[in-house]
């Protein structure tokens, strides 16, 4: 069969000579998980690491190098296509969707004329019920290794992160597993991101932020270590400290709904993405992520953890909340996406909250910590 779309060898960018200050990052090996006794020692590991930073360095999953070298040859392959072909199947943000794409330069970053520089295409889960879901024509051409590529960043890697927290929080091993099902309907996705290096200029008139101080919407965030520095994680001094590129390991971060889900004792994690160091700015950065979601109908509600329990933090409010009251996460994250991306600016004024019946959150935490876009 003739190939329509080649996805030419990518090469990784050399990593920057310039000297950054990087967070140290504890390392989650998950060839240990398949004996008992190493399953028994992450816990241990993940106990202890849950509360510090909320990113962690996870190794020793099933990929190869060359898999994931493939999916940014893919994504790269994906950016090279014409606008027109990548503006076939676009996100629907107006009304909450957030799966397919979202280009770039169509959005002003708040209070200035500078465009924003990134642009991203997230891929639906390979499950029956999405099996008439539109998808972009080179990625049904590549399906055989893309659907692989998804499926296992579930199955090999959130699954088993799943399962090491549920036992650290002491809730049965399947607790969050069941809520996050591959199989069912959510709005997990394989992402290939792109940003485009911009003008010394117009990054000077956004603090030289490329993506501002955020948290992500959904449980898990999975994202395979690339070479283009940029990346900072806020630690809990306050500082931003940068994240240091390691071939084939994935930065994992928890996000939004699993923090609601644990009262915030998992915490989702504040990070941006700054123009890189001066040998990389002109390097457009792809990125390959995969976004872990509760199931559509997972009512977010907090877990009744022994652990939590012990600590206070879970009340029997918490455990016995007003049904009406409580957001799906499908609910949750499409009013979240329609208040970001259904927006002609990125950005918000100081302090802006989202809200969505139980859940809350802070959505520009640069401004309100002075430290990203509060100057403009
Ligand atoms: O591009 C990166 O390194 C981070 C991207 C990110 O934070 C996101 O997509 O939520
Ligand atoms: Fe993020």
């Amino acid at each position: 069969m003739a190939i329509s779309y080649p996805v030419p060898k990518w090469d990784r960018p050399e990593p920057t000579q310039c000297e950054l200050d990087y967070a140290d990052l504890t390392n989650i090996d998950l060839s240990k998980f398949d004996t008992e006794e190493g399953k028994l020692e992450l816990v241990e590991t993940i106990r202890h690491a849950l509360t510090d930073v909320g990113f962690w360095i996870v190794t020793g999953t099933s990929f190869t190098e060359e898999e994931i070298e493939n999916q940014f040859a893919i994504g790269q392959a994906f950016y090279s296509l014409p606008l027109e072909a990548r503006k076939e199947c676009e996100i629907d943000a107006k009304n909450g969707g957030y799966l397919g794409y979202r280009a770039a330069y169509e959005r002003t970053i708040n209070g200035t004329d500078v465009l924003d520089n990134m642009e991203l295409v997230n891929v639906a889960k390979y499950i029956p019920d999405y099996e008439t879901l539109p998808r972009h024509a080179i990625f049904r051409e590549h399906q055989k290794v893309i659907e692989d590529f998804h499926r296992r960043c579930w199955y090999d890697v959130a699954r088993k992160l799943f399962m090491l927290f549920a036992l650290a929080m002491e809730l049965p091993e399947n607790y969050f597993v069941e809520r996050h099902d591959y199989e069912r309907p959510s709005q997990d996705h394989l992402r290939y991101m792109m940003y485009h290096p911009r003008s010394k200029e117009d990054d000077a008139k956004c603090n030289n932020l490329w993506s501002w101080a955020h948290t992500d919407y959904g449980s898990l965030t999975l994202l395979f270590s690339q070479t283009v520095s940029g990346l900072q994680v806020k630690m809990p001094d306050g500082q931003y400290k940068d994240i240091k590129p390691l071939k084939g390991s994935i930065v994992v971060n928890v996000a939004d709904t699993l923090s609601f889900m644990t009262k915030g004792y998992l915490k989702s994690t504040i990070h941006r993405v700054t123009r890189p160091p001066p040998d990389q700015d002109h390097i457009h950065r792809v990125g390959v992520i995969y976004g872990c979601r509760p199931n559509d109908d997972c009512p977010v509600v907090v877990a009744p953890s022994p652990l939590l329990k012990r600590l206070g933090m879970v009340t029997d409010a918490d455990l016995n909340v007003d049904p009406s009251q409580v957001a799906t996460a499908a609910e949750y994250v499409a009013s979240r996406v329609k208040a970001v991306h259904g927006s002609s600016t990125y950005g918000t004024a100081p302090g802006t909250k989202f809200k969505h019946k139980n859940l809350e959150v802070l959505e520009n935490y640069a401004d309100v910590q002075g430290d990203g876009l509060a100057s403009i």
